[in-house]
């Protein structure tokens, strides 16, 4: 069954999800990383972007929170379309870990195996592969356009943030090194994990993840620039890496709760993709025990079954045409 929605629907969605989700106090700031204990709790943001580029949104949409874990998703559709899904499967792989992100534990139990991109070891495994490899400038700026061409806006590091996850990462130096040890860095390891650093502390705003994820919804089209970012056959792969893991330990629950591929950063940000329909993002700082905003997700799981975004669902949610205009 085909079930069509309307900008405004979306809208009304977006409104009822933030009424409801506004006064959800569970959770608590991450504080392992001290830049993100001092981010306001309070702040609560949704955002939707549809396939003609139109963004609704509402709450503090417009606030930059560090993307934390959600720039794993880029990362890996970035090493995708410059080498080919199967190599990234190859090289890192596709399995959810069932373990909590920073786990070295899932890398002992997977053979010596990143598992996923969307996990720190693989994350940091799939930055060593980004082109050009042993050139850290030209690394970075390929990460950073590509963010910025998913977003369709320039995005750029929080320095504070940046500053205060680089004097805390010890254990995913262990992690890289770890890696290291298991030939699945392929190039530097302190140079991997220094990107991978960099873009966690990323700045972004619910909107340009909302249009991050329509970019991924479109098949690697931006639907608000109109550029071609990626290769299309990617969408289903990084959706299915996005299913699989994007929640850690809590993904199945997610899943079986929403239908709906989307990933979470420490930084309180959740972004979801609807493929071929809308990229819809939710912000919030306060974060469940797996590293998940709580109330990103109730907002996000809220309008997921209002709108009928499950993937699994037998109804087929698309986005009505709009009407042409008279002449
Ligand atoms: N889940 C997350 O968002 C974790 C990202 C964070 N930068 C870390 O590596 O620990």
């Amino acid at each position: 069954m085909i079930q069509k929605i309307d900008k405004k629907a979306v809208q009304e969605a977006l409104r009822t999800a933030y009424e409801r989700c506004k006064n959800e106090t569970g959770g608590k700031n991450a504080d392992y990383i001290p830049y993100l204990a001092d981010v306001p709790s309070n702040l609560f943001g949704i955002a939707a972007c549809l396939p003609d580029g139109d963004v609704v949104a509402v709450g503090d949409v417009d606030y930059k929170f560090g993307i934390e874990s959600v720039s794993k998703v880029p990362t890996a559709i970035l090493a995708m379309n410059q080498y080919s899904g199967q190599e990234v499967l190859d090289k890192i792989g596709a399995d959810a870990t069932g373990l909590p992100f920073n786990s070295i534990m899932a890398i002992l139990l997977e053979n010596d195996h990143p598992s996923t991109p969307l996990v720190n070891a693989g994350a940091i495994s799939a930055c060593s592969m980004v082109k050009p490899v042993g050139d850290s400038d030209g690394k970075w700026k390929a990460i950073v356009s590509f963010i910025a061409d998913l977003a369709g806006s320039e995005v750029e590091v929080i320095d504070e943030l940046y500053k205060s996850e680089t004097a805390t990462n010890f254990n995913n130096k262990s992690i890289a090194w770890l890696l290291k040890n298991y030939n699945r860095i392929y190039d530097d390891p302190d140079m991997a994990l220094d990107i991978y650093t960099r873009q966690c502390s990323i700045g972004v705003t619910a909107k340009q993840l909302a249009t991050m994820s329509a970019t991924i919804a479109n098949s690697g089209v931006n639907p608000v620039t109109k550029k071609e970012v990626f290769k299309p056959e990617l969408t289903p792969k990084i959706a299915s890496m996005m299913a699989t893991v994007g929640f850690y330990e809590h993904t199945g629950d997610w899943l079986f709760t929403t239908g709906l591929p989307a990933k979470t950063g420490v930084g309180g940000g959740i972004m979801g993709v609807v493929p071929g329909v809308m990229g819809v993002a939710a912000f919030a700082p306060p974060l469940d025990e797996a590293g998940n905003s709580v109330k990103a997700q109730k907002a996000l799981a809220f309008i997921a079954g209002h709108l009928n975004l499950n993937l699994f669902g037998t109804t087929r949610c698309v986005m009505a045409e709009k009407e042409p205009v008279q002449a």
